[in-house]
């Protein structure tokens, strides 16, 4: 099943900029999507544009076979997770209501959400005392688990993520990988990551996309990018 769909999709910014220029991509319900290419190559457009933060300029996205102009796009957020490299996490707020916050805002009860938050926080091996903490308190890795659960909380079925571990430490990375791979395992979510490291490609995505001047380049699973990759290098 197709759960989003992009098609001729043409994305100009004032000053006749073009970000996403044709695109056709299909992404399908429980894949785990990477996409990489150049810089300024128009990754983050069409991760922004899933979850209404861009609009297409031309052509059509769908989510769930409704195209995004005729979606309530509050709505939309609610069931799309979106983990950013710069963390995001609200420094006045503990680390209980940075993850329960938007099950706040949707009006789950106050206990739901504390063992909403305990669930979440076993998942990725963290201490229930964590909590009560600050994020200031936590190490940059714990504090991109805690982004990456937050995210899950709601427990929507599609997760954008840009660069989430773009600014970690090289060993902490690979641990947050593994964690994020046995994550999927269990949640099988529709995931679209972008990274600008092809080994962190490789090894998370089902297929990988290759995004070059707003276009897509190729398309390909880890094993099909291999072997394009070991004939063009
Ligand atoms: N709000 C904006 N207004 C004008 N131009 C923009 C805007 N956002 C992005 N662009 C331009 O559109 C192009 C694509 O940007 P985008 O951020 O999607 O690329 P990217 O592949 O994610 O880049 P990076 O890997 O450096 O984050 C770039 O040339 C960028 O300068």
């Amino acid at each position: 099943m197709i759960e989003i769909s992009f098609k001729n999709i043409k994305k100009i910014y004032p000053g006749e900029k073009i970000a996403l220029d044709d695109l056709n991509l299909e992404i399908k319900k429980g894949e785990f999507l990477t996409v990489i290419g150049p810089s300024g190559c128009g990754k983050t457009t069409l991760l922004k544009m899933i979850n209404g933060l861009v609009m297409p300029t031309q052509g059509e996205l769908l989510i769930h076979g409704k195209n995004i102009k005729d979606i309530d796009i509050i709505a939309l957020r609610r069931k799309i997770g979106y983990v950013i490299q710069q963390i995001g996490l609200f420094p006045h707020l503990n680390i209980e209501k940075n993850i329960s916050y938007v099950l706040k805002i949707m009006g789950v009860e106050e206990d739901k959400r504390r063992k909403r938050a305990e669930e979440l926080l076993s998942l990725v091996g963290l201490e229930k005392e964590t909590l009560e903490m600050y994020p200031r308190e936590l190490s940059g890795g714990q504090q991109q688990r805690i982004g990456v659960i937050r995210a899950l909380a709601a427990d929507p079925p599609i997760i954008l993520m840009d660069e989430p571990f773009g600014a970690i430490d090289e060993i902490t990375r690979k641990t947050l990988q593994d964690e994020l791979l046995k994550l999927q395992e269990r949640l099988k979510k529709t995931i679209v990551f972008i990274t600008h490291d092809i080994e962190e490609a490789m090894k998370l995505g089902d297929r990988i996309a290759l995004i070059n001047k707003g276009k897509l380049e190729q398309i390909a699973s880890s094993k099909e990018m291999f072997l394009i990759l070991e004939l063009l290098l």
